[in-house]
């Protein structure tokens, strides 16, 4: 099991300050949901915890050791990001695409070991993709790709794992396969942290919730310490009731309040 932390991370973009002091420690083992408002610094900090966007102050260190220090590969090795709305370029079967998921290991996509292979096989089985191997990665939909692109991070079997808005393009069932892939692939020891807007189903998968507000930590802990109505009204500006039900929360959004 491997220990990522962000230190009192501070994140600039184009000189504004994006992320201010955040603290976070998900735990390996665990399912941690980032929720937040449009342009709240997700999509900055899941890019800073992957080492892709450098701090302005503070770090992100794993197992103690700051990502900058770390060589790339090592880090790649350690970390798989599968970044927001992924994008396919070139026409590669479905298996190639996620084969580069085994890039950080040294493995060529038309040369994989054994294990290699295996990892492959099994990354697409998870998204339900087996049959589709062999069709050109351009020609699928937008929610088949989406589940292509995660199989690819799965199939780097790293022990961290960072998705943002995984569940963003897919069907109701599909959701709930790759939250659940999500949970398995955290209760087999890797730290698992996805960036999810469904406040109903992040309550009902995360087992700690950050919210982040305007780059800062509005609050963290189980999905029903930090989904009050009175902290949704104040963080995203909307009335909702937030409803106790077996199996999780049901979290209704029923107006928008007058934007602050
Ligand atoms: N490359 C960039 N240069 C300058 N500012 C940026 C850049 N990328 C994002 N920002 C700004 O940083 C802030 C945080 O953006 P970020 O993408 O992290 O938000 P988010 O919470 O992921 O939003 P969303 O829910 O819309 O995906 C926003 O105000 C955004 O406009």
């Amino acid at each position: 099991m491997r220990r990522l932390e962000a230190r009192s991370l501070s994140v600039d973009l184009a000189a504004r300050r994006a992320l201010d002091r955040i603290d976070l420690s998900p735990a390996p083992g665990r399912l941690t949901v980032i929720v937040g408002p449009n342009g709240a610094g997700k999509t900055t900090l899941l890019r800073a915890l992957a080492g892709l966007t450098g701090p302005a102050e503070g770090d992100v260190v794993l197992d103690g050791v700051s990502l900058r220090r770390m060589h790339a590969s090592d880090r790649a090795r350690a970390i798989a990001y599968l970044p927001q709305g992924g994008f396919v370029a070139w026409p590669l079967p479905v298996a190639g695409v996620v084969a580069l998921g085994r890039l950080p290991h040294g493995e060529k996509p038309d040369r994989l070991s054994p294990a290699g292979r295996e990892a492959v096989a099994s990354a697409l089985r998870a998204v339900g993709l087996q049959g589709f191997a062999d069709r050109p990665a351009t020609a699928l939909s937008g929610g088949e790709r989406a589940r292509a692109l995660l199989a690819r991070a799965l199939a780097t079997q790293a022990p961290v794992l960072l998705v943002d808005e995984p569940i963003a393009a897919l069907d109701p069932r599909h959701q709930l396969v790759v939250l659940e892939i999500l949970k398995a692939h955290a209760r087999a020891g890797a730290t698992v942290v996805a960036i999810m807007h469904d406040l109903t189903l992040a309550a009902r998968f995360a087992d700690d919730i950050l919210l982040l507000h305007q780059g800062k930590t509005e609050a963290f802990g189980p999905p029903g310490a930090v989904l009050t109505g009175e902290r949704l009204a104040a963080v995203f500006s909307v009335r909702a009731q937030v409803l106790a039900q077996a199996g999780g929360l049901l979290v209704v959004a029923e107006s928008p309040l007058p934007d602050t």
